[in-house]
């Protein structure tokens, strides 16, 4: 039996191995003492998964080294050590853990902050390292009646505010990226004015690391802070500016900090760690006992549904999220994927465009739509090396425009769908719907409206309209031992038909050549759906 090879690339809690050991058609490796670089890349060159914590930067290098790869389990919340771009491009699917160690990370949050607050790893130093009872030395603050704000509400930062009201805090928060009722339902304030979160006097942030957020707090925003300000980061480093978080707490106009990530792990000479009024930990947000046997159980079990190609929950750059649609999509979807891969088999060429358009409720998933006949039209030319990851990027690396229309008027069809490619040779249009019953259908192609099953061997006969014709053609067939399964005739005003004939039989090329030559005829081609 061919065995699927996962590989555990940091520390996981035991559950992991406990899971995944066991699977009689799974190779198991766990490799979080194996050193990164060289090492590890021979031990993922034929891995068909592979599980990372934050220590395994999952960069192009390590992706050069791993030909097999399908899957990245981010046994975690943040994929900042994942080059998502070059994954996608590769067609690898990249998976988060996302909401196991929210606790352990607003504990952390809070671990930290009451740290600030009265100093308390300094006095502990005091005591244990040198003996000194020195009480007077330790005067601290109240986090009661102190106003936090927090940058990004989403699992972790909503719950440091919940817990924070419990201390008696006012809290606020700046999140341009949620409804202001999720903050305000829980009793906090919500801004849309940065200003605000600046004038308070613990700020804490817990977004991802982003272009957007690097850097968010730098030296013009700490300039514009409280004298005495607390900041808290347990969410990335680089979110505040390691040079002005420096700065701020060198002069005393920051008081405190509170850290647990930061720009380049491990941070053992990170220059923060000289300051005496930083308390700090070695991204410890999600060590618990209870988060770590949480994303243990959940990256091991992601982990075996994308190696057996069952799955793939929680993935991150995979463009359709089947389980969020309505039943009525997906038969949308693989029918799209069809009639992009008949057009591709009829108007071989250069691709120029590919375009989707949607008519009706359909149209709210063009962009799903619109993966599938990607999908479709670029399996013609690349088989099974295009995905539902790589395939806009493949598309766009050869220069294929994709293009896509929403229609909100119908013609006649309560949702179609149409699929039009051009090559440097022809277009082709081809429209389908669903009927009751979830039975597909091919309702046009290239302005000829049809009814035909998408499957099966066609063959597509264009033709003058004159009488003859299909007996002529169904003379070769018959000469050749095709069986004719069903055929289905196009006819539009100009005196032109179209044929879609489904045959039982394979059909060659001097067979085609042969319908190619009868008079009438304007086109052939053939498709296997
Ligand atoms: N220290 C540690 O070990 C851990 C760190 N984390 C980190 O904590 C952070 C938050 O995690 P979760 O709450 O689970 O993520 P989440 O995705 O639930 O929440 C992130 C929030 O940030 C908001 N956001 C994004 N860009 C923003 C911007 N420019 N301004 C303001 N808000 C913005 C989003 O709208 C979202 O509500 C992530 O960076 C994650 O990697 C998470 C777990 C453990
Ligand atoms: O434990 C880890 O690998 C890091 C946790 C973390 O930072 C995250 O989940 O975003």
């Amino acid at each position: 039996m061919h065995k699927r090879k996962i590989v555990v690339c940091d520390h996981l809690h035991k559950k992991a191995e406990e899971i995944l050991a066991k699977e009689q058609d799974i190779e198991y490796v766990n490799a979080a003492d194996v050193p990164k670089g060289g090492p590890l890349y021979e031990k993922i060159k034929d891995a068909d998964v592979i599980i990372t914590r934050s220590s395994t930067p999952v960069d192009k290098e390590l992706l050069e080294h791993a030909k097999n790869l399908k899957a990245i389990v981010r046994a975690g919340v943040g994929v900042d050590n994942v080059d998502m771009e070059e994954c996608s491009r590769r067609g690898i699917i990249v998976m988060n853990v996302p909401t196991a160690n929210t606790i352990a990370a607003v504990e952390l949050t809070f671990a930290h902050m009451l740290s600030c607050m009265r100093a308390f790893p300094y006095a502990h130093n005091q005591l244990k390292l040198e003996r000194i009872w020195k009480r007077e030395a330790w005067i601290g603050n109240e986090l009661k009646g102190k106003k936090l704000g927090i940058i990004g509400f989403g699992n972790i930062g909503s719950r440091v505010g919940k817990r924070a009201l419990a201390f008696e805090m006012e809290v606020i928060t700046y999140d341009p990226y949620i409804s202001p009722e999720k903050a305000t339902n829980l009793g906090v304030k919500y801004t849309t004015d940065f200003n605000d979160i600046l004038a308070c006097d613990i700020i804490t942030i817990h977004t991802p690391k982003t272009k957007e957020t690097i850097n968010m707090i730098d030296r013009e925003e700490i300039a514009k802070m409280k004298d005495g300000v607390i900041l808290i980061n347990c969410a990335r480093g680089g979110l505040y500016n390691e040079d002005a978080l420096y700065e701020g707490l060198k002069s005393g106009k920051i008081k405190f900090a509170g850290i647990d990530v930061f720009a380049k792990e491990p941070a053992t000479d990170n220059k923060l760690l000289e300051l005496d009024n930083v308390t700090v930990t070695p991204h410890l947000g999600a060590n618990t006992e209870e988060s770590q046997e949480k994303i243990a159980i959940g990256a091991a079990t992601q982990a075996l549904e994308a190696a057996r190609g069952i799955s793939y929950p929680n993935a991150l750059n995979l463009p359709i999220k089947e389980d969020e649609m309505p039943p009525f999509v997906k038969p949308y979807l693989e029918l799209t994927q069809k009639m992009g891969f008949l057009a591709a088999q009829v108007n071989k060429g250069a691709y120029k465009s590919i375009k989707v358009i949607a008519e009706g409720e359909i149209g709210e998933y063009i962009k799903s739509l619109i993966t599938f006949a990607v999908v479709g039209v670029l399996k013609e030319s690349l088989g099974e090396t295009i995905n539902y990851v790589n395939a806009e990027f493949v598309a766009k690396e050869r220069g294929i425009e994709i293009l896509s229309k929403k229609n909100p008027e119908t013609s006649g069809y309560k949702n179609k769908v149409t699929v039009k490619l051009t090559t440097d040779r022809d277009i082709i249009e081809i429209s389908g719907t669903i009927f009751e019953e979830n039975v597909q259908r091919i309702v046009d192609i290239n302005h000829f409206a049809l009814d035909v099953e998408p499957k099966g061997k066609m063959i597509l006969f264009k033709n003058t309209d004159v009488p003859g014709v299909i007996g002529e053609v169904g003379m070769i067939l018959a000469k050749h031992n095709i069986n004719i399964a069903d055929f289905r005739l196009g006819r539009d005003n100009h005196g032109l038909a179209l044929a879609v004939i489904i045959v039982d039989d394979d059909v060659s090329k001097d067979v085609l050549k042969e319908l190619a030559d009868l008079k009438a005829c304007l086109s052939v081609s053939y498709a296997i759906l």
